[in-house]
């Protein structure tokens, strides 16, 4: 497999993924490190569509994946299971092959780390991914497909590439030619190779996969963070940092679009791509673009929508260092990146704190592995706020937090830390759930 141990590269400081800024201590053993570094650079067995109850039903897209796998792997090679763990989730489980027996005499394609890792996850090759494509390369030829591993690969690459970390990840078939591909003052988008088989055992899976707006596919640590937070008809519920809406589309759905959900979004390009995500799964939400925080100072401009102390539900899905991304294969993120997001997170989860109404509940989740961004907020929050209890979700499948901050084992224990050797092997991921006194 061409996975590398770790993402980062020598120089990277990991110590600091795995304890807080002034601590001398780091209290995770080296091995437990160094297994969540690699595991990073895997690809997750699982995929998973939540289904979009607003629009389908469950019978209907577990028939119409189980038609479109039986299609692209063969009949009955990979099956369209419901999740047990959570209602209304179709998941897929696929183990990772040697395709190597399968990589014929055939010209080949070489893209970068990211769209690599997009492909292993069931996407097709996209014309911006792609780094080189061999001369002579025709329309609907078979193509060997590789993964730039040392980002050395020049844009536009004509013969084969000689690279000792080029790693072979799937078969496909042209469909964009070099000229359409790297021809002048062109800016190419669209599918350029459509993958046929990969490593992951990933399905392959295209915008046709399934009719718009019946299933999303969102990870399972994604889907069980909304199923936390546990939205109520009629409730009042703030998304505070809502786009794409993925989660937000989910709370729609468990409450059938009777709720008053407010969704902001700071970034206006990503309010267009949640109002799309409204559109799609016909969610019904209040969406704002807004510095949500700067939420309260500008209450006033919010009149009758928000009252503060009075909300019921707060999703806070944190802006967050991502680094629990699944595969990766190279990271470039920075120290300084992953610590400038802890103040963000902390005005944040103050705008949260002071929305939310007594007896409410608030989610914090972030996409990212680092203490600090996770167990450090969490420590620090209940430091601040005497008003907020840590609670255990009633259905709880993540593992417990890491240690190293000053969480008690049994806290600890409420929060859902998702990493290497639990029964969701999906993302990095991390959820915690509070309740206002
Ligand atoms: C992890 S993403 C949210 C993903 C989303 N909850 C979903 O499931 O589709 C974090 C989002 O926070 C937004 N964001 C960053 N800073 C913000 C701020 N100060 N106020 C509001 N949104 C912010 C980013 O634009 C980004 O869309």
């Amino acid at each position: 497999m061409p996975f590398p141990d770790s993402p980062f590269d020598d120089f990277f400081n990991t110590r600091i993924l795995f304890q807080l800024k002034d601590s001398s201590e780091c209290l995770i053993d080296d091995n437990a490190a160094n297994e969540t570094l690699k595991w990073l650079c895997t690809s997750p067995k699982l995929t998973t569509f939540r289904i979009n109850t607003l629009k389908t039903s469950k019978d209907v897209v577990q028939q119409l994946i189980q038609d479109q796998l039986d299609k692209i792997m063969g009949f009955n090679i990979a099956k369209a299971e419901f999740s047990i763990l959570v209602d209304n989730v179709i998941e897929i489980k696929h183990v990772p092959s040697d395709l190597s027996s399968s990589i014929q005499e055939s010209k080949e394609i070489i893209v970068d780390v990211e769209c690599a890792a997009a492909v292993l996850r069931g996407a097709h090759i996209y014309a911006p991914g792609i780094l080189g494509m061999q001369s002579g390369t025709q329309l609907n030829d078979q193509v060997k497909v590789y993964a730039d591993v040392s980002g050395k690969c020049k844009k536009g690459w004509s013969k084969l590439y000689l690279n000792k970390e080029k790693e072979f990840i799937g078969n496909g078939v042209v469909q964009m030619t070099r000229n359409m591909l790297f021809g002048e003052n062109i800016c190419p988008n669209g599918i350029a190779v459509e993958m046929k088989n990969v490593i992951s055992n990933c399905p392959p899976m295209g915008n046709e996969f399934l009719p718009s707006g019946y299933a999303m596919l969102q990870n399972l640590p994604s889907i069980i963070c909304v199923e936390s937070l546990d939205p109520q008809k009629g409730e009042t519920i703030v998304d505070l940092c809502a786009a794409p809406g993925n989660k937000t589309a989910h709370i729609a759905a468990l409450t059938e679009n009777n709720c008053k959900l407010i969704a902001f979004d700071k970034t206006p390009k990503k309010i267009a791509l949640l109002n799309d995500t409204c559109l799609k799964y016909e969610i019904k939400a209040l969406v704002l673009q807004q510095d949500s925080t700067k939420i309260i100072q500008n209450l006033s401009s919010f009149t009758n929508i928000l009252t503060l102390g009075q909300v019921d539900r707060v999703l806070l899905d944190a802006p967050c260092s991502a680094l629990g991304k699944r595969p990766q294969f190279r990271n470039k993120t920075t120290e300084k990146v992953i610590q400038s997001y802890v103040p963000l997170q902390r005005k944040l989860f103050e705008t949260a704190v002071l929305l939310l109404k007594s007896e409410g509940t608030l989610v914090y989740s972030t996409c990212t592995i680092s203490l600090a961004e996770n167990e450090g907020i969490v420590a620090w929050a209940l430091r601040t706020w005497d008003c907020l209890e840590l609670m255990k979700p009633r259905n709880s499948f993540g593992g417990p937090g890491w240690v190293g901050t000053s969480l008690s084992e049994t806290y600890r224990n409420k929060v859902q830390r998702f990493g290497p050797k639990q029964i969701v092997d999906s993302a990095g991921f991390f959820i915690a759930c509070f309740r206002k006194k």
